[in-house]
């Protein structure tokens, strides 16, 4: 297993301060030749599905591919349905630790999306289950293609649209209250034709089968 150098949490992230949020963006998380090997080979030994979703009372696919890895029992719904975790890849255990020391916290689950190119996207949207806690810190690993991150504000819009390019190997942290008053999505880019591959790393509280 490879080992990269730790980043020092400040220093080497940029600080994105928004009204109702705060984003710290790591552009180098992951060495670039680190970075490809990791993008080859999750995107192949990831178990890729294309949930449905309900729009408008009728059922869709959603544009992208996704799976639900985690700590066992650390199970999520999210878009309707319930997603049971898969046992981490040694990849993706990796990249978790290498996370966990930049964001100083530690996750038990990840959602992991394959955007196939740029017709492939996810709509605005906030991370805000009831699993996820209130004031959840998610940190979001981005490899391969460079695709934009669009964010708004839930209410004032005189805030206007904000955007952010999400590099290969990048680290992208929302926490404290920016599920709140944020909505984020990524939307079509129609002249992308490479892949790009996301990890969004979450606690997601488990619930307690036998209570006392
Ligand atoms: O692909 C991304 O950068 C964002 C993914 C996302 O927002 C999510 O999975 O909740
Ligand atoms: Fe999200």
């Amino acid at each position: 297993m490879s080992q990269y150098p730790l980043l020092e949490p400040d220093r080497d992230a940029l600080l994105i301060n928004l009204p109702g949020g705060q984003l710290r963006y790591f552009p180098h998380l992951i060495p670039e030749s680190e970075a490809d090997r990791l993008m080859a080979s999750l995107q192949a030994e990831i178990s890729w599905e294309q949930s449905d979703i309900w729009i408008a009372g009728q059922r869709r696919k959603i544009p992208r591919l996704n799976a639900w890895y985690g700590d066992a029992g650390a199970d999520y719904s999210y878009s309707g349905r319930l997603f049971r975790a898969l046992s981490w890849l040694p990849d993706l255990k990796t990249i978790k630790q290498q996370v966990e020391s930049a964001c100083g916290t530690v996750f038990n689950s990840a959602l992991v999306n394959l955007y196939r190119d740029g017709s492939d996207s996810v709509d605005w949207h906030s991370d805000d289950e009831p699993e996820l806690g209130s004031n959840p810190i998610i940190a979001s690993v981005s490899l391969g293609a460079v695709r934009r991150f669009q964010i708004k504000h839930k209410s004032r819009r005189e805030v206007g649209l904000r955007e952010l390019d999400l590099g290969h190997g990048s680290l992208l942290v929302m926490e404290g209250e920016f599920q709140h008053h944020l909505r984020h999505r990524l939307p079509k880019m129609p002249g992308v034709n490479k892949a790009r591959l996301n990890i969004t790393f979450r606690r997601v509280h488990v619930a307690t089968l036998f209570p006392q």
